[in-house]
């Protein structure tokens, strides 16, 4: 036995060794039994209830337009988490808090991985997926770190108040334009290109010009509407690679339009760089990055068009919706409008402009945002997620791979928690006591009733910064201006679903200038 150890190794030693070895060896397949026989168990557990929809179709031929509502009567009949097939693809339905819990805390890192529209991943042609659409692994990472130091840390969103505020009184003035010779403006629109051109500041300095910023518009609208324009791609995968609706290749089209532009940028900010022009903006940080990155996690010039244009679209239509249903609200009950104007003026007066620094006192816009964001969040089932193993919710088997929906639009309406007025618009309900305010504050909260920008690691990496702009827009265009519909129209307050859920009816108003001075809109 001697003979088949090493010769320092003692008898004594080597019974130790095999004994330990065994022990271990009997460990190691006690574990992989428990392992798999947990994974059977998981298999064994019965997918969550759900409708049993067609052969082959499955539930596709059932599904309404607006999938939103759709989705919160089935959950009515087969509860807070419910499946349902949809073509090949299973998707799992949550519609209560405490089940978004599961899924958005207790299970976080699981589920904190993206289930990607066929149109985007057809234009990826092979390449790493975006901040927005990446697995939850260390190139995503790396991407939300960067937006977080860079864009939205306290520190930051301060030193760029000068650019939010040059870029809303632009917006004033433009608005102020359509007021004088007395024609309307898309409320959409309006909040849109403020988003956008704001953004490009923040991100390299400045805006777009006329020309390009209708076009950057148009491609970046085109691009948003892509991710959940209805693709039969998405249900049946096997035809994927064929884009049998050309969607995909629409997703090309306008990325290749933005890239285009993103190019000129860059090249511009090049030139600056090398004769060392450097504003320490996020274009430089982001060229740094490709230049003095770690090769083991290269950050390419692909990665970094692709983060802009994720910003540009996760910042615009959000905020531009929000902005839109409030001011449609407001106009459908003027007695709200009124109130908010006296608390600009109250606050502010009509001889000055709104300030960023005047928000804090402006508890009621600040109410009709977080309203707005209840009764209308832009992202009415977040954006999906997707779990990276087969796990278990509520005793329900989620095998890897589901579409996660998280219906916070039903959350958000629950009469358990918001009360048998759920249904109404009240931006009263966020001005109760101090101690309620804080409990209803838009940043996440321990009882998942409240998730306009979703929770946990997947929640919105730009949400301080999109608080901040949808108060500050709003305030401002309350403050100088009276909304009034143009003649003849009604307004409707229907929904329409998309990737972000919109005002059915593009909201047209006119504005009229309410402030004394001209010299406040330029
Ligand atoms: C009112 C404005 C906004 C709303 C309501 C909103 C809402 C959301 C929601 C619901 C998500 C998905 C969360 C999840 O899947 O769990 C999200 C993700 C995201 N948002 Fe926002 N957002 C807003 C503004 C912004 C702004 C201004 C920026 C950028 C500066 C931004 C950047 C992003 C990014 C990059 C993601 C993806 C994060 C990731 O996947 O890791 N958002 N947002």
């Amino acid at each position: 036995m001697a003979l088949m150890f090493p010769s320092n190794i003692s008898v004594g030693t080597a019974i130790v060794t095999a004994l330990l070895t065994l022990s271990l060896t009997r460990l190691f397949l006690f574990l992989i039994c428990l392992k798999s026989k947990q994974g059977k168990e998981k298999q064994l557990l019965p997918l969550p209830p759900g409708p049993l929809g067609l052969p082959i179709l499955g539930s596709l031929p059932f599904v309404k337009p607006n999938v939103h509502q759709y989705f919160s009567d089935l959950a009515q009949t087969y509860g807070p988490i419910l499946s349902i097939r949809l073509g090949y693809k299973l998707f799992v339905v949550i519609s209560s808090p405490s089940t978004a819990r599961e899924i958005l805390k207790d299970q976080d890192a699981t589920f904190a991985n993206r289930s990607i529209p066929a149109a985007i991943l057809f234009n990826y042609n092979g390449s790493r997926p975006d901040l927005l659409w990446a697995p939850n692994d260390s190139h995503w990472r790396l991407m939300r770190k960067t937006v977080a130091r860079e864009m939205i840390h306290p520190a930051r969103l301060e030193d760029m108040a000068p650019i939010r505020r040059r870029e809303m009184r632009r917006t004033v003035e433009r608005v102020w334009a359509r007021a004088k010779m007395g024609v309307t403006v898309h409320m959409r629109e309006v909040a849109f290109l403020t988003m956008l051109n704001m953004l490009m500041s923040i991100l390299w300095g400045e805006g777009a010009n006329d020309c390009d910023e209708e076009n950057l518009q148009r491609a970046v609208r085109e691009h948003i509407f892509l991710f959940f324009a209805p693709n039969v791609a998405d249900f049946f995968p096997v035809v994927a690679p064929l884009d049998p609706q050309g969607l995909g290749r629409r997703v090309k089209k306008a990325t290749g339009w933005i890239i285009k532009y993103l190019e000129k940028v860059v090249e511009k900010k090049k030139q600056k760089m090398a004769v060392g022009e450097r504003r320490g903006d996020m274009l430089e940080v982001l060229l740094d990055l490709i230049e003095t990155g770690n090769p083991q996690e290269p950050f390419t010039m692909d990665d970094l068009f692709k983060l802009i244009l994720d910003l540009m679209e996760a910042s615009t239509d959000s905020v531009a919706t929000v902005i839109e249903w409030a001011m449609a609200e407001l106009l459908h009950d003027p007695k709200k409008m009124r109130i908010a104007q006296q608390e600009l003026d109250d606050v502010i007066g009509k001889h000055r402009v709104v300030e960023e620094s005047d928000i804090t006192q402006l508890h009621y816009v600040s109410a009709i945002i977080k309203e707005t964001l209840r009764l209308h969040p832009p992202a009415p089932f977040l954006v999906p997620h997707c779990p990276s193993s087969q796990c278990v919710v509520r005793g329900f088997s989620v095998p890897a791979g589901t579409t996660i929906i998280v219906n916070i639009w039903k959350i958000h309406r629950d009469t358990d928690f918001w009360g048998e007025d759920a249904e109404e618009f009240k931006p009263e309900r966020f001005l109760a006591t101090e101690k309620e305010m804080n409990d209803f504050n838009l940043k996440w909260n321990d009882q998942f009733y409240y998730l306009p920008f979703g929770a946990g690691r997947r929640m919105c990496v730009g949400y301080a910064l999109g608080e901040k702009m949808v108060i500050y827009l709003l305030a401002s265009l309350l403050h100088s201006f009276e909304w009034r519909l143009p003649e003849n129209v009604t307004l409707e307050l229907q929904e329409k679903f998309g990737t972000v859920l919109v005002l059915a009816e593009e909201l047209v108003v006119a504005p009229v200038a309410r402030l004394d001075k001209p010299e406040l809109y330029v």
